[in-house]
């Protein structure tokens, strides 16, 4: 009989669903949070019993939400430890995991505070900078800007449906950071109003051809920016880059529920309620990650470093993750 998942790890799956946690970053290390919490609680049977509840788990985190590559990503890199030594004892397998969940936690942590340093220099004073939605790696930037000295203004979309922007906009104002909200719909005018200088967003996954796939807009964004010529930056963690994409995969598209949109549509009405979209990588200049910054056509070789795995390997990966699902 399967044994049974500890109910802060379901609570940690069904918050990452209701998007209680939210953003792609913090899903990544609540993932890999609650497979240490599983690891540490399970007490009721032997090593091999215990690899599977830990597959359960992991698929339990990985089917709470699609788009973001950086729930798997977590999930694998803890789950790698286990699937890929031979271990003598319960205890040295639930040892092994705990390490490693830590080590992305920490990880994790300091690539947000590195994409800050790097994309802060970016940033001049007098900038007027749009961002779209609430990326924590975007506010690492301005905050650092802002904390070494660097004067802008910062434009703030409300990001319907679920008003993310609101996040944004409230941190921003604690750091001391002028921050104006705007509505989505608002964003041609004020980029030509406001003579914005940048628009910085996050993602939620990158794929290997430099797509860039973030929160429900940022694609009109990218065009907007396009037409005015302004630069259209992206700041992301390296594990938010799809090893998938690099055979082919396309990132499926999360669709919400429609009462985001609409509690009572009227009789006659269907809603739609897609989460992200696809930024083409022609559309972006540049993409901060903690390891520097790079152009999106350089997103593949960012995915060879990482994961050192041909297309075939990766292709493989995802048969055996296929089956145990
Ligand atoms: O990792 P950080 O930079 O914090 O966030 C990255 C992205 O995650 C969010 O998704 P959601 O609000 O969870 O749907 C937004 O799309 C945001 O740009």
């Amino acid at each position: 009989m399967a044994v049974e998942v500890p109910g802060e790890v379901r609570r940690i799956a069904e918050d990452i669903k209701t998007m209680r946690i939210r953003g792609a970053g913090r899903i990544a290390r609540a993932a890999a949070r609650a497979l240490m919490i599983a690891a540490q609680e399970y007490n009721s049977g032997g090593l091999d019993e215990f690899l599977a509840y830990m597959e359960d788990v992991a698929r339990l985190l990985v089917s709470t939400r699609p788009t973001a590559v950086s729930l798997p990503n977590a999930v694998n890199y803890v789950m790698r430890v286990l699937r890929e030594n031979r271990f003598q004892s319960l205890e040295d397998a639930r040892r092994a995991v705990v390490e490693a969940a830590r080590g992305f936690i920490e990880y994790s942590e300091q690539a947000v505070k590195r994409i800050g340093e790097i994309g802060a220099r970016l940033i001049r004073t007098g900038d007027r900078i749009l961002t779209h939605c609430n990326s924590s790696a975007v506010e690492s930037i301005l905050v650092t800007a802002w904390r070494s000295g660097k004067r802008f203004h910062v434009y703030a979309t409300e990001t319907r449906p679920r008003f993310q922007g609101y996040i944004t906009a409230r941190n921003l104002a604690k750091a001391g950071i002028p921050v104006t909200l705007v509505p989505d719909s608002a964003v041609l005018q004020v980029i030509e109003t406001k003579r914005i200088t940048r628009v910085i967003v996050g993602a939620d996954t990158v794929t290997a051809n430099g797509a860039v796939i973030n929160k429900i807009g940022t694609s009109q964004i990218a065009l907007a920016a396009r037409l005015h010529r302004v630069s259209f930056i992206v700041a992301t963690e390296t594990y938010k880059f799809s090893p998938y994409t690099v055979v082919g995969q396309p990132v499926e598209i999360e669709e919400r529920p429609p009462e985001e949109v609409l509690e009572n549509p009227p009789p006659g009405i269907r809603i739609r309620n897609p989460a992200f979209d696809a930024t083409p990588p022609e559309y972006i200049d540049m993409i901060v990650t903690e390891r520097g910054i790079i152009p999106p056509k350089s997103a593949a070789l960012v995915l060879w470093e990482m994961f050192r795995r041909s297309p075939a390997e990766v292709h493989q990966l995802r048969v055996e993750e296929d089956s145990t699902g």
